[in-house]
Order: C-alpha cells, then sequence, then structure tokens
C-alpha cells in the first residue's frame, strides 16, 4: 500500500469512529533542505491525553506548532477540532490552550497580571484566582515573572494554557525543570483535565510520565513515526516477562541464560540482573534453585514487564542527538 493510500485509509478510519480531535495525514516540513517530518500520520480521540516522545530533534515541537497553526506543513493534511489551524485560525484559538516551551514573554509583570492579561481574550475566561490556586501560584502572585523560579514559571504556563478553558491543550514539556511536587500537582491537573473531557497533546522526556498518564503514545525519530500504540501494549505490562534481581556482582550469564525458556539474562549494572522468559513461574523455581546451589544471597528479586525507556532506547538507540 503507497503511504499517501494508507493515510487516505487512516484518515477516513480516523473520521468512521466519530470526529477526532485532531487527524494528521501524511504531514511532512523541511528547513531548507533539511526534512525535518517525513510523511507523518496519526490521530488523536476526543478526550485522549496523546504523547509525542523522540529525542531531541525529532521533529516534535515542529508538529506541534504547526498543530497549533504557527508553522504550515510542506506537504500533508493538518485538521485541529475540524478545523485548518492556519485558515480558520480565529475559530481554533479561542477553543485551545498552549503550554509554551519558552516562559520568558513578560518579564516585568507579575503571575497575576499575565493571567489577568490572558484572561482578557478569551469569552468564558477561568477565574485567575482559582486557577493561580490550582497550580501552586497564589503565594508568589505578585512576583515579577522575571522573579519566578524555573518550575514556577512552568506553572504560570500551564496556567496560561487553561485559563481560556480550552477543549484541546497543547503541553510541550509540561513539567521540565519542575520539582517533585510541582510535577505531581501538574500530573493531578491533567488527570482532572481528561476527565472533564478536554483532549491533551503533550511531548516529554519523561518515559514515566508518558506512561502514567497518556492513552496514546507516538514515538517519532527523524521526522517518522516509529510505534504508535497504548503504553500497555508498548511495554508488555499485560504480560510479565523479566525477572530482575540483585546479588553479588559477576555472576555467570551464560549460565543464567541457559536456564530453561531464558531468551535473555545480563548484568546490567554491578550486581543487578536482568532475565527475559516467556515462563515466568517456571523460571523463578530454576533461578531460586540455582542461586541456592551456589549459595548466593539474594537482596531483591521482582517480576515486571520492559519499561517505556527501555522500548524508547531500543526504537531510537543510545547516541545523543544534537
Ligand atoms: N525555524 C527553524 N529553522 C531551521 N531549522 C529548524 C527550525 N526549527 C527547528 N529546526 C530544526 O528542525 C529539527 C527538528 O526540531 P524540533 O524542534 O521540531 O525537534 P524536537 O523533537 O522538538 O526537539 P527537542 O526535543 O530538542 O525539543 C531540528 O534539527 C531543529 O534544529
Amino acid at each position: 500500500m503507497s503511504a499517501h493510500t494508507q493515510t487516505t485509509t487512516q484518515m477516513a478510519q480516523a473520521l468512521q469512529k466519530g470526529s477526532p480531535t485532531i487527524v494528521v495525514g501524511n504531514f511532512s516540513k523541511n528547513y531548507g533542505a533539511h526534512r525535518v517530518v517525513d510523511h507523518l500520520s496519526f490521530s488523536v480521540q476526543p478526550g485522549e491525553v496523546f504523547a509525542l516522545l523522540g529525542p531531541n530533534g525529532a521533529g516534535k515541537t515542529t508538529t506541534v506548532e504547526t498543530l497549533e497553526g504557527y508553522r504550515a506543513p510542506d506537504e500533508g493534511s493538518i485538521r485541529v477540532l475540524g478545523l485548518d489551524p492556519i485558515r480558520q485560525a480565529q475559530q481554533l484559538k479561542p477553543r485551545i490552550g498552549v503550554m509554551l516551551q519558552q516562559d520568558g514573554l513578560y518579564p516585568a509583570l507579575t503571575a497575576r497580571e499575565v493571567l489577568r492579561l490572558f484572561a482578557g481574550y478569551y469569552a468564558h475566561p477561568q477565574s485567575v484566582d482559582a486557577l493561580l490556586e490550582r497550580v501552586g501560584l497564589t503565594a508568589a502572585s505578585k512576583t515579577r515573572c522575571r522573579r519566578l523560579s524555573g518550575g514556577q514559571k512552568r506553572r504560570l504556563a500551564l496556567a496560561v494554557a487553561l485559563i481560556g478553558n480550552p477543549e484541546l491543550v497543547f503541553l510541550d514539556e509540561p513539567t521540565a525543570g519542575m520539582d517533585p511536587q510541582a510535577r505531581q500537582t501538574t500530573w493531578e491537573i491533567i488527570r482532572e483535565l481528561k476527565r472533564s473531557g478536554v483532549t491533551i497533546l503533550l511531548t516529554t522526556h519523561l518515559m514515566d510520565e508518558a506512561e502514567r498518564l497518556s492513552d496514546q503514545v507516538a514515538i517519532i525519530d527523524h521526522g517518522q513515526l516509529i510505534a504508535l500504540d497504548t503504553p500497555e501494549n508498548l511495554t508488555g505490562a499485560k504480560n510479565a516477562n523479566i525477572v530482575r534481581f540483585v546479588a553479588p556482582e559477576g555472576l555467570d550469564c551464560q549460565q543464567l541464560a541457559a536456564l530453561p525458556g531464558v531468551k535473555k539474562a545480563e548484568e546490567v549494572r554491578a550486581g543487578s540482573y536482568v532475565l527475559e522468559s516467556d515462563t515466568i513461574p517456571t523460571l523463578l523455581v530454576d533461578l531460586t534453585t540455582w542461586l541456592r546451589d551456589r549459595n548466593v544471597t539474594l537482596s531483591e528479586l521482582r517480576v515486571g514487564h520492559g519499561s517505556l525507556e527501555d522500548l524508547f532506547l531500543r526504537l531510537t538507540g543510545s547516541e545523543v542527538r544534537d
């Protein structure tokens, strides 16, 4: 099937399910001779949290900014809430919220003034004070933006994205630079938004964030879609096939790999071992017998599945990108 036929089929399938909130069909974008998004297709259903993951420079921000109407596609078609983000921007903008990566837009205004300013752009904004409270900025509401900490700036950017009661929110690395408390609060806000039916497209470099929050995860690399599924399906969460254990370093991994049903045995860090098998109960018996026979003291033993981070690194490699 050609890429075009495939995209047309995907778009037709998406439309049959009801109106998707976002439909990206065969979208490509070049900067000069450099193709940064390469025939990307996906759709986001109403009320879904959709995570876009990829190494630095993979094309995430370019994609998100095109969905927001700030960049024009070179090829393909984009529909957001059924609208063309550029030609129908006036209809679209009041219905979406955007959390930008750069936070320093109004250094001389206080947090409350920034929110009041943005509230003025919408017909039915949220209460500024309630939103400041929700994102934990009440005490800092009179602080000028340039004096806010990095995490506080991110929380203000989140509040700006939510002030207009949007149907769809774009969150670009929403918890980057936040401390664990602020991160938990932000995750709770995202879950509340989802419960109230808001659709969320998020980009993140935090795999646990994507795993906890999203209904669908798309991984892109070099502008191409390389994986798209639920976090459970991507990590095989329904099918635990990994045993991790901690014991003295230097155990013989060749012998461990030779235990019945073991597909892989590795000492991933000194004294930290990972075995992969589809027959976990049998493996546990054989492994503990093997350890007992060698008088090996076990300090931890866990059964689980691979993480999104494992999959991400396997698909995109471990080389650092520019
Ligand atoms: N305006 C521009 N002009 C030229 N090249 C650009 C422009 N914007 C982005 N790029 C390049 O396009 C590629 C994709 O960038 P993009 O910001 O979309 O990636 P990203 O996946 O969001 O990365 P990160 O995780 O680092 O934010 C990069 O190589 C980047 O340098």
